[in-house]
């Protein structure tokens, strides 16, 4: 309860006798379990409720026979009958039934100017004969008050008409309306503070007047966050109050004493409800997240756990992953040590450490996982960035890592989210990590390496391109003499690229790291002083076998080009589709994200946390549900987030132009008919069994004319919410959001390619599929994406790119290795034969690759570097 001066003439109006507020109650009045419902009341006058509001509005009830079953029942309990009854309706035939049942003096709640001023003075005569006080909503013949002009101007009147009639001024009580705030739409943001101004100006013009509000509205964007909502609530009283309010409706038991709320959760609500900073919201939105999800049982938990000492309170905040309060913990800790002659550091290496081990010890037995690894380094990074002032203030040395990582997303590629795992990973267990970020240089690399005496380098990368690039760094290493260890990871690399391409470029140890769980043991096995020379000369000789199995391997047998262009794909080319009925490129400037999110294929979002299975039943996985379950609990609340305060923007162009086969080419014949561009495709080779064709994707495409589309989504915005994750040490909200902002990009082709069969191409009109069909690609056509098996070659990306004007149309660029930015943007053509299909192009002969050259009109080098995994 609030308990200070300001609250000593506040009155609770009880607020759990209420059908439409309490689920409970409305479950009890609809079982006619009215001896329960009473009870319900006398809990709350128990509780400290001073007024009980009751409200029986319930599409399924006979709200008149409710209301005065229920009164007449209270009437009767001494306890519960010293407190006035608020008789709440929305229905005047309710209230008139609830006013003849109460003994003691009734409140009507409420009436209003809504239908006019007639039939308000009618309502007020008529409470006015009840001796009944009565609320007076702040709402008028145009519509419910949300400025605070509005609602002293509404009040003002609806007073004079009121006294106008004799109706006693202590008997009025106005509702200016509790809005919700803090919802990300910039025009709520004013509501807590009007709400307050105006109950000041109302009480001054308005003398014996009072005024009261239904609290729980305030909240309403921390649905489930009770922790927060109690302390919105608890806020916005502490600065209502002393304006002038005089009773609210509230859960009595629901309130916290002011001065007890977490110091940063109370100046965050206070921020919001007083607008005292642009940002508001979003801190506290963020702060929020923190207080997240904790049921009644886990309150009580948390609070058990809030009892223990400082030591054992810093391992459960790292095990759990609760940031809540780990700076005031951090900070006892350091008091603690201080008062015993310690040093700071002493915090980090002994309790900060301790519980790090726990998280370490649970992750390598595959007790924990890496989405709850990942909350624990944002705990400890918290922890950390306490102390370090302290540390420097003594000129202490910081606290000795285990080794020094230099890591980088290599340049022209901009993926970092595996990275970014690994790199949380290895700094929560104690390994210094210096990130590059995404698109670094070879040269950037190896100075930085330099610069921080690195132990080892780490490089990231996601398009084939990359592969590349990592061996240009491992060469260049090798040119400087180089002997640190390289990691390699990221989607496309594999052992057995790094054993053929960058093992052999680089004579120090190489190692390709599988996933981000296997980092840590890799890099403890590097530093060790014992398991170091037995593991680089394991791995080492493992890549030696690699290699010597990929010689001695027979190579599957390839086609000439020509044999493999006469055994193309036939297909019935009678079943094209039609021309599109909206022909031409189409731009979407915003497309909903509320719409998107039905789209969301959440399988790959799990594996992007190295949680393996598929959607939804990973969600009851035996080992990894659970994890899984909060994973997913944290994704939809920061989707909220994201929606409510359209934190993102969606923007896509769609295009489709007549076409033509031409051998392996599409040729595109773009508005005037005279220029045109062509698409170059690449054909299989490998020798087929039986009947089946060497695939091209222009064999879907009629040589007599066709059609052909092409496509380019993006999610924009995420940068200045990036940013902001990152200064508050808080990686794990950091990856969600670019694994959201990914989930959003994917999500979005695939409506978009919907929203083509069935409307701007139009060949699918009748097609309804969910969005698990949708995964499963049960509809006709494919959008084949330039860098995947059927088109591997990303080169292609500078074609379409143009032919949508894709930069201006939605606002996505590529780098010089082809990978588009910002980094959440899916691209493709689309084919409509119902015949097309994906497909592998997988490796191809010398004499296609100086053919593919000739039709891009680029040297043979170029044209390697490009097909380079199809030509190994
Ligand atoms: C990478 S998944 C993305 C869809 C998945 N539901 C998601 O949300 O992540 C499938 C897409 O990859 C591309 N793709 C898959 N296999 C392909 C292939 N063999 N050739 C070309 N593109 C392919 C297509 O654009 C296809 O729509």
């Amino acid at each position: 309860m609030m308990s200070d001066l300001t609250t000593a003439r506040f009155v609770n109006i009880g607020e759990r006798t209420n059908v439409t507020g309490s689920a409970r109650f409305k479950k009890l009045i609809l079982g006619d379990d009215y001896e329960t419902a009473v009870e319900v009341a006398r809990d709350q006058v128990e509780n400290g409720a001073q007024i009980i509001d009751v409200n029986m509005d319930e599409g399924l009830l006979d709200a008149e026979k409710a209301m005065t079953t229920f009164l007449k029942l209270i009437a009767a309990e001494p306890d519960i009958a010293r407190v006035p009854v608020m008789i709440d309706s929305s229905k005047w035939d309710v209230i008139e039934a609830g006013l003849k049942c109460v003994s003691g003096k009734p409140i009507v709640n409420s009436i209003s100017m809504k239908e006019g001023e007639e039939q308000f003075l009618d309502h007020a005569r008529k409470c006015m004969d009840y001796g009944a006080a009565v609320v007076v909503m702040a709402f008028d013949e145009t519509g419910q008050a949300d400025t605070k002009d509005r609602k002293v101007e509404i009040c003002s009147r609806a007073y004079d008409l009121l006294t106008g009639i004799g109706f006693p001024p202590e008997d009025i009580i106005f509702d200016p309306n509790i809005f919700a705030v803090a919802t990300g739409i910039e025009e709520h943001d004013r509501y807590g503070l009007d709400f307050i101004e105006a109950v000041r100006e109302i009480k001054q013009r308005c003398p014996l007047a009072k005024t009261s509000g239904g609290l729980s509205n305030l909240s309403f964007s921390f649905r489930g966050n009770e922790t927060v909502r109690r302390a919105m609530h608890s806020v916005f009283l502490f600065h209502a109050i002393p304006a002038g309010l005089d009773m609210a409706i509230v859960n009595a038991g629901q309130l916290d004493v002011y001065d007890q709320i977490d110091p940063k959760l109370r100046e965050a609500c206070e921020d919001v409800i007083l607008m005292r900073r642009p940002d508001a919201t979003e801190r506290l939105i963020e702060l929020a997240e923190s207080y997240r999800g904790k049921s009644a049982a886990d309150e009580k938990a948390a609070e058990e756990w809030r009892g223990w000492p400082v030591q054992r309170r810093l391992e459960h905040a790292l095990v759990k992953g609760i940031d809540a309060h780990v700076v005031e913990d951090t900070e006892e800790a350091r008091e603690l040590v201080a008062a015993s002659g310690g040093r700071p550091i002493e915090v980090i290496e002994g309790p900060l450490m301790d519980g790090m081990n726990v998280v370490g010890d649970l992750f390598g037995s595959g007790k924990m996982f890496l989405p709850q690894v990942v909350k624990s380094a944002r705990v400890m990074k918290k922890a950390v960035a306490h102390l370090i002032p302290f540390i420097e203030a003594e000129k202490e040395e910081g606290a000795k890592a285990k080794g020094v990582i230099v890591m980088a997303t290599v340049k022209g590629d901009v993926h970092d989210i595996g990275k970014n795992i690994v790199g949380v990973v290895l700094q929560c267990n104690g390994y210094e990590v210096v990130d590059l970020g995404v698109m670094v240089p070879w040269a950037k690399i190896l100075e930085t390496a330099r610069e921080v005496k690195a132990d080892m380098i780490g490089l990231s990368g996601l398009i084939t391109p990359s592969l590349d690039e990592m061996v240009t760094v491992a060469e260049e290493m090798q040119a400087a003499g180089m002997d640190l260890p390289l990691l390699i990871g990221g989607a496309t690399t594999s052992k057995v690229h790094t054993a053929l391409r960058i093992d052999k470029a680089y004579d120090g140890p190489v190692i390709h790291v599988l996933d981000a769980s296997r980092a840590v043991g890799v890099a403890s096995r590097l530093l060790s002083d014992t398991q170091r020379d037995e593991f680089v000369e394991s791995t080492a000789a493992d890549y030696v076998k690699v290699r010597e199995a990929r010689e001695g391997k027979a190579q599957s047998v390839l086609l000439s080009l020509e044999e493999a262009r006469a055994n193309f794909f036939d297909a019935y080319l009678s079943d094209k589709a039609a021309p599109p009925l909206k022909p031409g490129v189409h731009a979407f400037d915003d497309w909903s994200l509320a719409d998107l999110r039905d789209y969301i294929d959440w399988t790959p979002f799990f594996r992007a946390w190295e949680l393996h299975g598929t959607y939804p039943k990973i969600l009851d996985d035996e080992v990894v549900g659970e994890t899984a379950r909060q994973l997913k609990a944290d994704a939809d609340a920061m989707l909220d987030r994201i929606i409510e305060g359209k934190w993102l923007t969606a923007r896509g162009v769609a295009g489709f132009w007549p076409c033509a086969r031409d051998g392996d080419d599409v040729t595109i014949h773009a508005g005037d008919g005279e220029t045109h561009t062509v698409l170059p495709f690449l054909r299989q080779q490998v020798k087929k069994s039986r009947e089946r064709a060497n695939m091209c994707l222009a064999d879907f495409i009629d040589p007599a004319g066709d059609w052909i589309g092409g496509f380019a989504v993006g999610i924009h915005g995420i940068e200045p919410h990036s940013k902001r994750f990152l200064e508050d040490k808080d990686d794990y909200s950091d990856i969600l959001l670019k694994a959201l902002a990914d989930r959003f990009a994917e999500a979005f082709a695939e409506r978009l390619h919907q929203h083509v069969r069935t409307d701007l191409w139009g060949y699918a009109p009748q097609e309804q599929l969910t969005n698990e069909a949708l995964i499963k690609e049960e509809y006709r056509g494919i959008r084949p994406a330039p860098g995947y098996p059927a088109c591997p070659d990303h080169s292609l990306k500078p074609i379409l790119f143009d032919l949508l004007d894709v930069e201006a149309n939605a606002g996505l660029t590529l780098t010089e290795n082809f990978a588009m930015w910002p980094t959440a943007a899916v691209s493709g053509f689309y084919f409509g034969h119902p015949e097309a299909e994906y497909f592998g192009v997988a490796r191809i002969g010398r004499g296609q690759l100086e053919d593919y050259a000739k039709r891009r009109g680029v040297d043979i080098a170029t044209a390697e570097r490009w097909l380079r995994p199809n030509l190994d």
